[in-house]
């Protein structure tokens, strides 16, 4: 026998002899899922790299019921008694390693699993993302929304067909790149889509190093040495937006204009108690998380929100009605909304905009969290043993019939307007929930409200493609499959 049959033969034997003890030995023998999913996580690695994880989950959940296994150690849930269990229990459900694929500089406000640093942080940063403070940089949302106009403006003049989605990125990387690094990265002056950070690429990677980290312990390192073109390209996107993140602070840090964002909040940051200010790296792991959590999820929920409206006119129709009731003509005016008008009244918009988060939420990575009570944990009447891991997936709760009825799959905003909206808000979870949800929720909320009013009281949109159905690429941070295109006509 050649020296490589023996090698097999013992290799082979191992692989057996692992594979029977984890089907003897598994604590979570009991809960369904796919097969392979009792031994690895490439089943989970697999649905990522393809972006459709949440609807795999989803139709695991409509074949098995409330709890799947998804992985060796990994459970999830889509029941609203879970959400209290696995989200609102503080410091005792802290986020699992998959948050480590995360870290391109330092761990940050995001990815840190030492709860001790993310109290610290969220504090420390807590008044900078307040609705106040946000009003104070109001100027910076406003700048960007204005560049936004004129280049719709230019559409409408020429009739030329546009990607609505593409213009929305350009916007907001923009707005979001200006907020978290004090500088313009001028991607709407360019309009090259070459000029976008490659936050999408960051975010699939860390993804597929997070899920990798529960089946290879130095995940990280391995990915980097990979010999295949889409590991090479997604490693060099971090690269190429961790040395961006550097400059731009190196760059604000040594000009002091006295102008107010979220890079200046943090350079003045201090420890409540002991006064410590911020290292650079510290910040620049900070500004860096701001980008990635905040320019692609908020562009991609806006384009979702134009394409459900695109798509159901009447739904369009009753919004234009309520914005023409509520709001002044805008060219009037020459600056977008402000903050405190749009507040005011609009209830039919912001029915609109929680049924899109319920529809299509963006942040559809699993959320998962660790069981640490020694004696495990009963969530929704199951037992689960101390240290698994277990999420829900925003995607699949936003979707249970059992929830919404059997209309989930219809952007119906009317849910939110009746007696129920209480009870369903809730259960909505776009944002997370608990105290390791979106910091950054005012600033999309407010950027959501801005840009759908102020486009919408201005411009008539005409999708080119009426009949095209809705596909979402699921790569961590979800968005719309393909360019939107319209074009656009001025209202008055
Ligand atoms: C529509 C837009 C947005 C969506 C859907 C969204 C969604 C989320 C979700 C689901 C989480 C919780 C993640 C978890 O439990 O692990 C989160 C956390 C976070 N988001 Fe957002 N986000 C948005 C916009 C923003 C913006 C604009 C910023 C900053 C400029 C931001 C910064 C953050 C940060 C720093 C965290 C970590 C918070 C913590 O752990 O304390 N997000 N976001």
């Amino acid at each position: 026998m050649s020296k490589f049959t023996t090698y097999l033969i013992i290799g082979g034997l191992g692989v057996i002899i692992y594979l029977t003890f984890r089907l003897w030995n598994d604590p979570l023998a009991q809960y369904p899922g796919p097969f392979i999913a009792k031994f690895s996580n490439l089943w989970m690695c697999y649905h990522t790299w393809s972006c459709d994880l949440p609807e795999r989950v989803l139709e695991l959940h409509q074949q098995y019921g409330p709890v799947i296994r998804v992985g060796p150690n990994n459970l999830d849930f889509d029941g609203k008694a879970a959400i209290p269990k696995i989200y609102k229990a503080g410091r005792s459900m802290p986020k699992s390693d998959f948050y480590q694929g995360f870290t391109a500089i330092q761990p940050n406000l995001f990815g840190t699993q030492d709860e001790d640093l993310h109290a610290l942080r969220r504090r420390q940063m807590a008044h900078s993302f307040s609705a106040a403070s946000l009003k104070d940089m109001e100027n910076i949302f406003d700048g960007h929304i204005a560049i936004l106009l004129q280049r719709l403006d230019k559409f409408a003049e020429s009739g030329e067909a546009f990607d609505l989605k593409e213009a929305i990125s350009f916007f907001t990387y923009d707005m979001i790149g200006e907020l978290a690094f004090g500088t313009n990265f001028e991607s709407q002056k360019a309009a090259d889509p070459e000029n976008l950070p490659p936050i999408p690429d960051h975010v699939l990677l860390a993804c597929m190093i997070g899920i990798m980290s529960g089946l290879l312990p130095y995940s990280k390192a391995v990915v980097a040495w990979l010999p295949f073109s889409w590991s090479r390209r997604l490693i060099n996107g971090r690269n190429k937006l961790r040395k961006q993140a550097m400059a731009c602070v190196d760059a604000a840090m040594s000009k002091e204009d006295g102008s107010k964002n979220l890079l200046t909040h943090l350079i003045q940051a201090r420890d409540p108690d002991t006064g410590a200010s911020l290292t650079k790296a510290n910040i620049s792991s900070e500004a860096f998380g701001f980008l990635v959590a905040g320019a692609h999820t908020t562009s991609s929920t806006l384009t979702l929100l134009f394409f459900h409206l695109f798509h159901n006119p009447q739904v369009l129709k009753k919004l234009v009605d309520e914005l023409d009731s509520e709001l002044p003509l805008l060219r009037e005016t020459g600056v977008p909304y402000t903050m405190s008008l749009l507040e005011k009244n609009l209830p039919y918009e912001m029915a609109c905009v929680r049924e899109n988060f319920r529809m299509s939420p963006v942040f559809t990575m699993s959320l998962p969290r660790v069981v640490t009570e020694t004696q495990g944990l009963d969530i929704d009447g199951f037992h689960v043993p101390s240290k698994t891991s277990v999420a829900i997936t925003n995607h699949a709760i936003h979707h249970n019939p059992k929830i919404w009825g059997n209309s989930h799959d219809v952007f119906n905003p009317e849910r939110w307007m009746g007696k129920d909206s209480r009870d369903y808000a809730t259960l909505l979870m776009p944002f997370g929930i608990g105290h390791r949800s979106c910091i950054g929720r005012n600033i999309a909320m407010i950027n959501i409200l801005k840009v759908t009013s102020t486009l919408l009281k201005n411009y008539e949109f005409e999708l080119l493609n009426r009949e095209e159905s809705l596909e979402i690429l699921h790569g961590g941070v979800a968005e719309k499959r393909g360019p939107l295109m319209c074009t656009v006509k001025m209202r008055y």
